[in-house]
């Protein structure tokens, strides 16, 4: 069993609350009010800011060239990752200077600054398994809602499902278990893991609070 996967069974009801929220239900099926799914984006693109300075400060924190090449791929593969955020965004017209202009949402402070804080009070294996939900749930979602992709050629978020359920997303999922494995090699200890369970449920539960902001913000509108 990997590390990453011990941290998933030991969350296993935050797991199940994040990569099955309503919010992903109604992706899925295509049914999402389209203001939930806009909301969502504009804050998703502010998150991916902060998220691309924690792979920033991941490579800060880092002891040999592999370490310090793995924050700068996070970090690259953040910044090519909101090319998805500001093409669906330019279609409804919205700019990329009105998303960055956008106010931050509670929920997008709260995740992203944890997110940092724990790197900055941690080491790297605090760091990875605290960004580990993002990468790693992601391409779990996306797999997982591919075949309605494939259903429905009309597909409402085809975009969206086809970034997340590529080979690329994939890939930098199972880099990112693979990695958390050789951080824990070099860090864990059996004191460490209630630590490091901590910090992983709390960022899926962060993630979960994140859909529910964007079907929030747009009830709020109704
Ligand atoms: C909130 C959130 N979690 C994970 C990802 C995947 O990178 C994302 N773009 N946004």
């Amino acid at each position: 069993m990997t590390l990453f996967d011990e941290l998933k069974t030991a969350a296993a009801d935050d797991w199940a609350a994040y990569t099955h929220h309503s919010f992903v239900q109604q992706l899925g099926a295509g049914n999402l009010p389209q203001p939930a799914f806009r909301h969502y984006l504009i804050q998703d693109y502010l998150f991916l800011i902060q998220f691309a300075r924690a792979y920033g400060l991941a490579a800060y924190k880092g002891h040999s060239f592999e370490d310090l090449a793995k924050g700068q791929a996070g970090l690259q593969a953040t910044i090519e990752e909101t090319e998805l955020h500001v093409r669906l965004c330019a279609g409804w017209g919205i700019s990329r200077e009105q998303m960055a202009a956008t106010a931050e949402q509670p929920a997008t402070v709260a995740y992203t600054r944890y997110v940092l804080d724990t790197g900055m009070q941690g080491d790297l294996l605090d760091l990875h398994v605290a960004l580990s939900p993002c990468v790693i749930g992601y391409a779990e979602i996306g797999a997982r809602l591919k075949p309605a992709l494939e259903a429905n050629p009309e597909h409402p978020y085809a975009e969206w499902v086809a970034e997340y359920s590529s080979e690329d997303a994939r890939r930098l999922a199972d880099e990112a278990i693979a990695y958390i494995d050789q951080l824990g090699a070099r860090y864990l200890s059996p004191a460490r893991f209630p630590r490091l369970a901590e910090i992983f449920a709390t960022a899926t539960r962060m993630e979960a609070a994140f859909w529910q902001m964007g079907l929030d913000l747009a009830a709020a509108e109704e």
